[in-house]
């Protein structure tokens, strides 16, 4: 008799990436409503409109603003949130609980207005006033553009709106907020139906301001949600949440002490419970719940599980606005979950792969040859804004040209408010041409008028990148993206921007010698002021004119993009620093590299753009060795280096 036979064992086929990308994630998330970008409903000024739920008023606000029809993601969340059923409308909700929102939509889509109608639409309807409604956006320029929104929306509306941003003083912004401060009051004290501010600022009230009760909140809107749950300050999501729900802890002592509440002291249904004496129990008594309803809003929101348990949201309903083209999936999984994110459709973009030190010049030529102009140029720092603006105006003195010169002007945290906000009217009014920014304004700020954006510095992550391009092309209009992306860049940067299913849209654009030739001259008189704003006798050539100079004199040369020197590294120029950082082509570029002669200190210097391996540093440094013993006549010095 054989022995019966079985098969060898075999391992299962792995789960498609698909499944695998799903794993761990909310289910909500997976079910997300996927809205199509194109979607519109037209906005019917009069007569009733069951589609969109806005009322008569409303809808004449919006027509005498000019808006006659809803963007996508408003045509998704105001049905939604206002619906037909009263509970959805009211200002308490105890018991039914109202679901939470997270929306995924493009940048310039119209996302302010898919939260700003909904809060102006039902706390119309509010006898007294409570802070019913807070809005936390991640800086104070956002806080002022949501305001001015709400503002011309809540028009007649009798609603008070208030800010708090740390730009005046916290007293007075406390008097500005609460009511009155002598008493403690359970149920607070506020002059304010909605507020607008940041997190840090919040905190503050919410520690320091007497009465200032988050418990009538009917709204929590988190704008950039993505940022703000990236930013850790003070735990400040932990501690906004917690004051929102009742507590024990937020029990008053008079409970324990039998003193009746006060009744001018209107405290919330769900935090009636804490005070004994005021709610009267019955068998039949429901528990009743925080009436708060939490609506999330970015263009690239996250689909980490950790983040978004942190904000405990309450059966949440995903919103996410993207083409349904077979682009939209990529190996089966959702665009949302794969963090590959949806660009405005009228959005052209392009790179520029170049040398470090030609950054500038391509920046000029953009300028100067593309016609870039009412743009945003974006920079890795304010200070290289700064030093990158003062090149930028030795240029426009230095070039020769019929038109009126190019009015530039920096826009970073340096500045107080006040400058900033002057600037940024400038800039609307069309007065300045390029605001040249740190990621100060790459989030959220609506120019309509930015035709261009520039990031001068590459950015390192895709969320970065898609807020900077997202500055043009917003509501509908056009608009142009240039990213110049540094040769030892560029491999990264596709990558990423490969990763995010993104390549193909970006477009490479190949800028010859020739086209930036008649830039060259005022190029290098710019960059000679930049270093030597005070000498009239510098001047500029080129490395054969070292070897023209008499023997015994110290040579430096300057090489490398002067934006991007620190102040240390003009220091050491100064000093007389011989070799201050390497580039890896530092010897390829030293045949055709411009040097600076500085005529007070009777000096040439070599400056090397830093940022680059010790491998190709030592190597660069032994080519431009052997350079310079087989032609001692054109450097004389020791030789110093900062890595
Ligand atoms: N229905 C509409 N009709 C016409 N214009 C609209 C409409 N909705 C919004 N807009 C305009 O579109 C512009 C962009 O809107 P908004 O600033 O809300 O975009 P966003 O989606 O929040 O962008 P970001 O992600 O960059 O913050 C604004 O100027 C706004 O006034």
């Amino acid at each position: 008799m054989s022995l019966p036979v079985f098969s060898l064992p075999t391992l299962p086929d792995a789960p498609p990436k698909s499944i695998l990308a799903l794993q761990g994630l909310d289910q909500a998330l997976v079910e997300a409503e996927v809205v199509n970008p194109s979607s519109r409903l037209p906005i019917i000024p009069e007569g009733d409109d069951v589609h969109t739920g806005l009322s008569e008023r409303t809808r004449k606000r919006l027509i005498e603003l000019g808006i006659t029809q809803l963007f996508a993601v408003q045509t998704a969340l105001l049905p939604f949130l206002l619906g037909s059923s009263t509970t959805r409308r009211s200002l308490y909700e105890p018991f039914d609980l109202l679901r939470d929102v997270c929306v995924s939509a493009p940048t310039g889509s119209g996302k302010t207005l898919a939260y700003v109608l909904p809060i102006v639409e039902i706390l119309s309807t509010r006898i007294v006033t409570h802070l019913r409604a807070l809005i936390v956006l991640p800086t104070r320029d956002l806080v002022m553009q949501v305001r001015e929104t709400l503002e011309a929306i809540a028009k007649g509306r009798g609603l008070k709106i208030g800010s708090a941003t740390g730009q005046h003083s916290f007293a007075h912004e406390q008097s500005q907020l609460v009511a009155d401060m002598s008493a403690k009051l359970s149920g607070g004290s506020s002059k304010v139906d909605i507020l607008i501010c940041t997190p840090g600022r919040l905190i503050d009230h919410l520690n320091g301001t007497p009465n200032f009760s988050l418990q009538h909140l009917r709204f929590l809107v988190i704008d950039e949600a993505d940022r703000l749950l990236a930013q850790s300050f003070q735990d400040w999501l932990a501690q906004v949440l917690a004051a929102t729900q009742p507590s024990p802890r937020m029990a008053p002592e008079t409970t324990k002490t039998k003193r009746p509440v006060s009744l001018c002291d209107s405290l919330a249904p769900a935090f009636l419970h804490l005070h004994g004496e005021v709610d009267l129990h019955t068998d039949i008594d429901e528990k009743k719940h925080a009436s708060c309803q939490k609506l999330l809003f970015s263009a690239t929101l996250t689909s980490d599980p950790g983040k978004l348990a942190a904000l405990d949201l309450r059966n949440p309903k995903y919103f996410v606005v993207q083409g349904l083209s077979e682009e939209s999936e990529i190996d089966g999984i959702p665009n949302i979950i794969a963090e590959r994110f949806t660009m405005p459709e009228a959005l052209k973009e392009h790179m520029i792969i170049c040398e470090a030190p030609q950054k500038p010049l391509m920046l000029f030529h953009l300028v100067h040859n593309h016609s870039v102009r009412n743009a945003l140029v974006f920079t890795k720092s304010s200070e290289s804004a700064s030093r990158l603006v003062r090149l930028f105006e030795f240029f426009e003195a230095a070039i020769s040209s019929s038109e009126s010169p190019i009015v530039v002007r920096s826009y970073s945290s340096d500045l107080p408010t006040n400058e900033r906000r002057t600037i940024l009217e400038k800039f609307k009014a069309q007065e300045v041409h390029l605001l040249i920014c740190s990621d100060l304004i790459s989030r959220g700020i609506d120019i309509s008028h930015v035709s261009h954006v520039v990031s001068y510095d590459a950015p390192v992550d895709i969320r970065k990148y898609v807020h900077r391009v997202g500055r043009t092309a917003r509501a509908g209009r056009t608009g142009d993206a240039w990213t110049l992306v540094e040769e030892q860049e560029a491999y990264y940067f596709k990558s990423m921007l490969r990763s995010a299913g993104h390549l193909e849209r970006v477009q490479r654009m190949r800028i010859s010698e020739k086209d930036t030739v008649s830039l060259l001259s005022a190029y290098e008189v710019s960059t000679r002021n930049l270093l030597f704003p005070r000498s009239a006798n510098d001047r500029c050539g080129t490395l054969s004119d070292i070897s023209a100079e008499p023997p015994g004199r110290v040579h430096t040369v300057v090489f490398g993009n002067p934006v991007n020197w620190s102040t240390s590294t003009l220091a050491g120029f100064c000093r007389g620093l011989t070799l201050i950082a390497m580039s890896r082509i530092a010897f390829a570029a030293l045949r055709r590299c411009h040097y600076i002669h500085n005529s007070h200190h009777n000096r040439f210097k070599l400056v090397i753009d830093g940022s680059h391996t010790l491998h190709h540093i030592r190597s660069s440094f032994s080519r431009l060795i052997s350079y310079f013993k087989r032609r001692p006549e054109n450097f004389i010095s020791s030789m110093t280096s900062s890595c």
